[in-house]
């Protein structure tokens, strides 16, 4: 029975659900059937041609062809010089073209006269119309013409009717050819199985109707024989069940399989799925940084430090008050909390600002510490040390990090683990990471190319390290490269909500506990670093106590108070006019409006202004 035949059978003993379902197409079936005539023990072959100047195209197209076997093919490697070994117009199979370039953006002396004949104006059109290829070009980003001898030969041979059956790649000799070389070598042996046996079917629909049209008796005689009497298929992966189905159904056009991409298309970019032409676009990603920090972690022991890393102008102060401003159904959690300064020296004014030094989140320094697989370690002591032989200029040990701090510590108060990664960080990861794919779209993200997609899903989205370890799995960067990359973790601000002069010894300040609602960026959603630290501290000791218009919860006594650290910024210039004759009208956003409350407290020796200014602002905020 041929091709044709079991296709048939295959086809009208599906049932219609499952090829309704798209899972199995009519085009499947056919493609299955191929397979199932065909001797299991023969590979698939297909052609690999180089050319090259100085031989790394050349290794690298004989590293392809040993590595063929392994995915069940054989690779006929030929040089392109040697044009009498192969011939492109009548080639059945999938061509992969390995090639560089040299002099000003010339093909090498091993592919002229191949590039020669391909431009030959007199082609026509569709020359190359059953021609399926890739190309793998190699180059250098220091010289003008950048893989030119790739890209014409892979533009003439698009011109000339050919299809890629798997994106072009354009490896830089400046950064590592490697870069887009080890990902593009493994990417492709399922492009090549996928369009070996897609060529192979049709091929053979050729073969057929070839045959129909000189033989009408034999195409009479084939039918015949797709009679489901007589013949005893049996398939694992489909049911069979009898379903009568008229032939005419089956493909019959090449155009059906030559439609189907090797892989099915996504609909969405994410985070970690792009869209042509990103996805199949030559990139160019920075040159990889320079790693200059040997971290090693000991287990000796030692004081454990605690707190934040305090310059001298921080100090250390309770949390005197806390008030919830709105209720429980409110879009935001706005609290007012207010500091006893009592004794310290932070001689405010109403609008200047100061710090609150906070820590990271502890479940997601566990979770990074997990993803380190370093959970074991959190209390070993960091010990930092420049690398003696780094690239990188001016290289110095991190000012933030204090000697032999525990890593827990280290995560904690001295890395800004939440900062959205630049794109340097984003090259250096590639390094760490394993999957091809997830490889590519970390080089796609720090490209030129992919610059809108890293704005889009990192930027915009405010993705942080932790979350592009959890969308990439296979990525397990070393601490050394967490402590190079991650910035300092950074107070937050907060502008004073009060006056000196009508609550001495207090400051107060108000925010919003604010929400990051998950997105596919980040599947968990997740609070303000610092005001869902201050609300997890003040709630435990909050109070109800709430009528209808007045706050809701308020802290309890003396006792167990938060303690917080924080320092006056200064050098603040925002300040009520000293006119004091002078109309002023205030203007500001939600809980920006809280330097105002310290103008008016100042001003007028308000007492209830915070309820009032809040009740004003909900209005317009909502
Ligand atoms: C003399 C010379 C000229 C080159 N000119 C170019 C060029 O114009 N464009 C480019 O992208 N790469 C250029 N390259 C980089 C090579 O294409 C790249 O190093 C490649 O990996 C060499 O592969 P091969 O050894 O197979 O020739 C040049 C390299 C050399 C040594």
């Amino acid at each position: 029975m041929n091709i044709r035949g079991l296709t048939h059978v295959l086809y009208r003993n599906t049932p219609r659900n499952v090829l309704q379902s798209k899972i199995y197409s009519p085009c499947m079936l056919h493609a299955f059937a191929w397979t199932c005539v065909m001797p299991s023990e023969v590979k698939s072959r297909f052609l690999l041609l180089y050319g090259s100047q100085r031989g790394q195209a050349q290794s690298i197209a004989e590293e392809i062809a040993d590595q063929a076997a392994e995915h069940g093919l054989v690779a006929d490697l030929f040089c392109l010089t040697n044009k009498e070994k192969y011939n492109l117009e009548k080639e059945t199979v999938p061509v992969v073209f390995v090639v560089s370039t040299t002099g000003d953006g010339e093909p090498p002396d091993t592919a002229l006269s191949f590039v020669k004949t391909i431009k030959e104006k007199t082609l026509p059109r569709n020359h190359f119309a059953r021609l399926n290829y890739a190309v793998l070009g190699l180059g250098d980003t220091n010289y003008a013409n950048f893989c030119n001898c790739g890209k014409t030969i892979d533009g003439r041979l698009q011109e000339l009717g050919a299809k890629h059956f798997y994106s072009t790649g354009h490896a830089d000799d400046g950064v590592g050819l490697e870069i887009v070389v080890d990902p593009w070598i493994e990417g492709v042996w399922e492009a090549l199985k996928k369009t070996v046996a897609e060529m192979a079917t049709q091929g053979q629909q050729d073969t057929d109707s070839g045959r129909s049209l000189h033989n009408t008796d034999l195409s009479a005689a084939s039918q015949e024989s797709t009679g489901v009497s007589g013949l005893d298929v049996s398939l694992g992966l489909l049911k069979l069940k009898d379903s009568p189905a008229e032939a005419s159904e089956l493909p019959k056009s090449t155009s059906e399989v030559e439609t189907r991409g090797t892989q099915p298309a996504p609909l969405e970019a994410s985070l970690t799925q792009s869209l042509l032409p990103l996805s199949e676009s030559a990139l160019n990603v920075p040159a990889l940084p320079p790693p200059f920090l040997r971290v090693s972690l000991e287990d000796a022991p030692a004081q454990e430090l605690s707190g934040p890393v305090l310059q001298e102008h921080h100090q250390e102060v309770s949390i005197s008050k806390a008030v919830q401003l709105t209720r429980d159904d409110s879009v935001k959690t706005a609290i007012m909390l207010e500091l006893d300064i009592s004794g310290k020296d932070i001689p405010y004014h109403p609008g200047d600002s100061f710090d609150v030094l906070c820590p990271n989140n502890s479940s997601e320094v566990q979770r990074i510490l997990q993803r380190l697989r370093l959970e074991q370690q959190s209390h070993h002591h960091v010990q930092l040390e420049l690398k003696k032989d780094t690239k990188k200029k001016a290289a110095q040990l991190p000012g933030h990090v204090p000697e032999g701090c525990t890593l827990l510590y280290l995560l904690t108060w001295c890395l800004e683990i939440r900062s959205v990664p630049k794109k340097a960080f984003l090259r250096a990861l590639v390094e760490c990471t394993e999957a091809a794919p997830e490889k590519r779209r970390l080089q796609e993200l720090c490209s030129k190319q992919g610059s809108s997609d890293y704005n889009r899903f990192i930027r915009d989205t405010s993705v942080c390290l932790l979350d592009l370890l959890l969308a990439f799995p296979s990525c397990n960067p070393p601490l050394s490269l967490l402590v190079e990359h991650l910035p300092k973790l950074q107070p937050r601000s907060y502008s004073a909500a009060s006056s000196s002069q009508r609550h001495p010894g207090k400051l107060h300040f108000v925010f919003n506990i604010v929400e990051f609602p998950a997105c596919p960026e980040r599947p968990a959603a997740r609070r303000g670093l610092c005001t869902g630290w201050l609300s997890d501290l003040v709630s435990p000791v909050l109070q109800p106590c709430g009528t209808a218009q007045g706050p809701l919860a308020i802290i309890g006594g003396a006792a167990a108070l938060p303690k917080v650290h924080v320092g006056l910024r200064t050098g603040s210039s925002f300040r009520l006019p000293s006119d004091p004759t002078l109309p002023v009208v205030m203007v500001g956003p939600g809980t920006g409006v809280a330097p105002f409350i310290g103008f008016l407290q100042q001003r007028y020796s308000l007492t209830s202004t915070l309820t009032h200014t809040h009740t004003h602002t909900h209005t317009h905020t909502h």
